[in-house]
């Protein structure tokens, strides 16, 4: 008498990817020689959905949330995704920004089960065979970090892998993208944090950061093993420090299958939300004065790809350049100033177009507010309640509808919260957040939602529409076709009192339309085979992963 099945016995069970835990059918328990190893009850994938929401109710922090989420993903990878996928405006802060900071934060004391590879200076020599120890063979999406500017909170050193985690987890759920076909990735070139370098449970390489010669050596080394193992996978740029993200972004976008996801990414989700905003105002973006306050990576790359979209608009590229204005933690970005950039040198002013304002050293951002007539006021800065009542009235006074979008993650970083906004404004500013924040109350009607200008309207379809296209380069056009795509599903477009960008709920239904635009455009610049609409649709319908069991 046969008692065993296919020789497997109980492993399928500890595989995340293949478990279906209690769901498990009688027939399936004798094929798999699973027979007694579960209590005698089949449930259904809903039962368990239903089932893991009660215990993620029962959690008394966000936190607990977390961790008990992260292990559910370690445990039964179709479950995850089902349980997310049941309830997406509850599940993503609760995986993503803001409860993955703290996750960041307590990684080492946190840590359960590894996920990802871990590639430290110390093994510099041995990156190939460690990426060749990757847990599957084949990889869509890499998303990579060296933990050192986490969200708005710092550098967080190993334990910004919870990042790349987090990230990959809206690339499956959004984008569909095959979980077995994604791979996180940490690059431990030490940390300048001293609570970790103190921390006894630190599980990273206990070490200063390495200096930059040797830093951009070892990410030129990572990326020669990543075009030998895996040519054709996407890989994606997270949370690198701005002196690293833009030349690491120049570097290697020509070179294969790339994007910064904070500098490209967070620029074309604030594009589209910005589309809904100007067709709320009934204005146009070339016609506006706009502001940023934070001239870091994501500040800057959200600037060029205003710049660029006024260029569209008909502005000249002078014209569009006068109408971009940045502040950082010292003042306006001057052309006299020695601290700057390249990159941020673009957008400086001549100290002569500020001359008489009669301000004692670099204006700040209440100056700027003060002398120009700003319609839009955007924060990437990390400072905390840094628009100001005084500031957001006199922009306030001067326009009709103020776009006001205080960007910083995670929550308590935001510039201002939208119900002040709200009431300085009387109800006329225009809002986005990068993180959650309540819906604003209203006397006559239902409450608003507050648009979550996040860039994780655009990762996970760009992802989902470069494997399904076969693409080998992300261009600027196609960033750029994303954030057109995403601003034409704003429900801003078909009621002014809606919010600019998606409801959570239809934010998949919304990558499809993202995914099939940017693919379009990969056909178009080149950079993907020749392919017609109806065949990218299907390429993309194809590409996604269902978490039914
Ligand atoms: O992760 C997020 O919520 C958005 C993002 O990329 C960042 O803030 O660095
Ligand atoms: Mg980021």
């Amino acid at each position: 008498m046969t008692v065993t099945g296919t020789g497997d016995d109980g492993v399928i069970l500890d595989d995340p990817m293949r478990t279906k835990g209690t769901a498990f059918t009688a027939e399936e328990r004798a094929e798999h020689g699973l027979r007694g190893l579960l209590p005698y009850a089949v449930t259904t994938l809903e039962d368990q959905v239903r089932r893991c929401w009660g215990e993620v109710d029962r959690q008394a922090t966000d936190l607990q949330r977390y961790v008990y989420l992260r292990s559910l993903q370690d445990r039964n990878e179709h479950l995850f995704y089902s349980v997310l996928a049941a309830d997406v405006p509850t599940a993503l802060p609760l995986v993503y920004t803001p409860t993955v900071a703290e996750g960041c934060k307590r990684f080492s004391e946190l840590w359960r089960r590894p996920r990802g590879l871990y590639l430290a200076w110390p093994d510099r020599d041995a990156l190939r065979d460690m990426l060749r120890n990757r847990p599957h063979d084949e990889v869509d999406v890499i998303v990579v970090t060296d933990g050192q500017r986490i969200l708005g909170i710092g550098d967080q050193g190993v334990g910004g892998m919870g990042i790349p985690v987090g990230k990959l987890s809206l690339y499956t759920l959004i984008g569909g993208i095959d979980p077995a076909r994604t791979l996180p990735i940490l690059l431990d070139v030490g940390t300048d944090n001293p609570d970790l370098l103190d921390d006894p449970f630190y599980l990273g390489w206990r070490h200063r950061r390495i200096d930059d010669e040797d830093y951009f050596a070892f990410v030129e080394d990572f990326v020669a093993a990543v075009e030998a193992e895996l040519p054709e996978v996407l890989l994606q740029w997270e949370d690198f420090a701005t002196p690293h993200a833009a030349p690491i972004l120049a570097r290697y976008r020509d070179r294969l299958l790339t994007f910064n996801d904070d500098i490209q990414g967070t620029a074309a989700v604030a594009l589209g939300a910005l589309q809904g905003a100007a067709e709320v105002a009934g204005t146009r973006l070339a016609d506006q004065q706009v502001v940023m306050l934070g001239a870091g990576s994501a500040g800057i790359g959200v600037m060029e790809m205003v710049r660029q979209e006024m260029v569209d608009q008909g502005r000249s590229p002078d014209e569009a350049r006068s109408r971009c204005w940045v502040v950082d933690v010292r003042g306006l970005l001057t052309t006299d100033r020695d601290d700057l950039s390249g990159d941020q040198r673009a957008f400086a002013h001549d100290p002569a177009d500020v001359a008489d304002w009669d301000v004692e050293g670099l204006p700040g951002l209440a100056d700027v507010v003060e002398h120009v007539t700003v319609g839009v006021l955007l924060g990437l800065s990390t400072a905390q309640g840094a628009f100001t009542e005084d500031i957001v009235r006199s922009m306030a006074a001067k326009v009709d509808r103020p776009v006001v979008f205080p960007l910083s993650n995670p929550t308590a970083n935001a510039e201002a919260r939208p119900a002040e906004l709200d009431s300085w404004t009387d109800g006329r500013a225009l809002i986005a957040t990068g993180s959650p924040f309540p819906p604003l109350a209203r006397a006559d009607g239902p409450d608003v939602p507050v648009a979550q200008c996040n860039n994780v309207y655009i990762f996970p379809a760009v992802g989902l529409a470069v494997t399904a296209a076969k693409a080998t380069r992300v261009t600027d056009a196609m960033m750029r076709a994303a954030a057109r795509a995403l601003g034409d599903a704003s429900p801003a477009l078909h009621d002014p009192h809606a919010p600019l960008l998606p409801a959570w709920a239809d934010v998949r239904a919304v990558a499809d339309g993202i995914a099939l635009a940017v693919a379009r455009q990969a056909v178009a610049d080149g950079v993907a085979p020749e392919a017609s609409d109806d065949e990218l649709r299907d390429a993309i319908r194809a590409t996604r992963w269902d978490p039914a069991y």
